[in-house]
């Protein structure tokens, strides 16, 4: 157990401590925090959901789950960019893996979203690691059950608010068409950061506008920043509750080869992670990461990213002074 000046006083049971046993000693959970029975309650447990037969491109996301739960290993409890102890002024917990039907896309998004809700009466919030991005439906209808309709800040390469696939209504390339389409989103506040590259037709971005989503591309960013970006979240964000929902192929290819459709022209890991940080202030619910296919990966730079951005996540989401020793 790792002690950090957090949790002398409050209890509560963070990472394994790496110097005394090896970070590549041991089963893999995420950062080696405890698991979620280890636990009585969590504030924020971690989840995943190894489930990929909503793809339309290259497979393989099932197996993120375990990649990144792997590439966490090398993750400290201080967090020097926003002056937190993610795991020491919240307890966090790994709630290991929503089963879902790899043969039946209907029944894996009823699991899922069961799952979720019953995570969400052990664990204050939920952090799921993908997966493809069919599961953001099922985790936003579970989010939606307990807070009603809230901003989507989605992270990403492609918008998911096409119709059908193959006539399919729940693929990883629809999910926030029927969310929108389910009154899961708030249509005032919702965004997605990281769009470029081919769309179908032209009519795809005035379909999108409809489902409540503005969008700042990849272009944007290049052209006027991040802080920039980041003034225009926050100001389309407001005070909503807020879910993040981000794929991994938001990333150039260079920082995250590992994914099933990449796009070049992406975002930098460095980006990616400044935008997360801006996001403490906010109510934030709940989160996902999804996209990471292990098999095009290389020396785990995708999932080091994943981890990274999970626990920048965390980080946003852990209370600020809440807490005497918080850090
Ligand atoms: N990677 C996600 N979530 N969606 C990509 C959909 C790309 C397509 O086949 O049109
Ligand atoms: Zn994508
Ligand atoms: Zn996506």
């Amino acid at each position: 157990m790792q002690l950090t000046p957090d949790e002398s006083s409050s209890g509560i049971r963070g990472p394994v401590d790496a110097s005394v046993v090896p970070r590549f000693a041991g089963i893999a959970t995420f950062a080696r925090l405890p698991r979620l029975d280890e636990v009585d309650r969590a504030d924020v447990a971690i989840a995943g959901v190894p489930f990929d037969s909503g793809v339309s491109y290259r497979p393989g996301a099932r197996f993120g789950p375990a990649h990144v739960r792997e590439a966490s290993r090398l993750l400290r409890p201080y967090n020097p960019a926003q002056d937190v102890f993610p795991f020491g002024a919240q307890q966090v917990a790994d709630a290991g893996d929503i089963v879902a039907n790899p043969f039946d896309i209907a029944e894996a998004v009823r699991q899922v979203e069961a799952g979720a809700r019953e995570l969400a009466e052990r664990a204050g919030r939920l952090v799921v690691i993908g997966g493809d991005h069919t599961i953001a439906l099922p985790l936003l209808r579970a989010v939606h059950a307990q807070h009603g309709p809230v901003a989507v800040l989605h992270f990403d390469a492609h918008l998911d608010t096409w119709d059908t696939y193959f006539g399919a209504p729940m693929t990883h390339g629809t999910p926030f068409r029927r969310a929108s389409e389910e009154g899961l989103i708030d249509l005032t506040a919702s965004m997605h950061v990281g769009i470029r590259g081919p769309l179908y037709a032209k009519g795809d971005l005035e379909d999108d506008e409809r489902l409540g989503f503005s969008i700042i591309t990849s272009e944007y960013l290049e052209e006027h920043g991040p802080a920039a970006a980041i003034d225009r979240m926050r100001a389309r964000i407001g005070d909503a509750p807020l879910y993040i929902s981000i794929d991994i192929d938001v990333l150039d290819p260079a920082h995250a080869p590992g994914t099933g459709t990449p796009e070049a022209g992406g975002l930098t890991s460095r980006e990616l992670l400044r935008m997360i940080r801006a996001l403490s202030d906010r109510r934030i619910v709940g989160a996902d990461i999804v996209e990471v296919a292990p098999a095009y990966d290389h020396a785990q730079l995708t999932a080091v990213a994943a981890s990274h951005v999970a626990y920048e996540l965390i980080s946003a989401m852990a209370p600020r002074g809440a807490r005497p020793s918080a850090g």
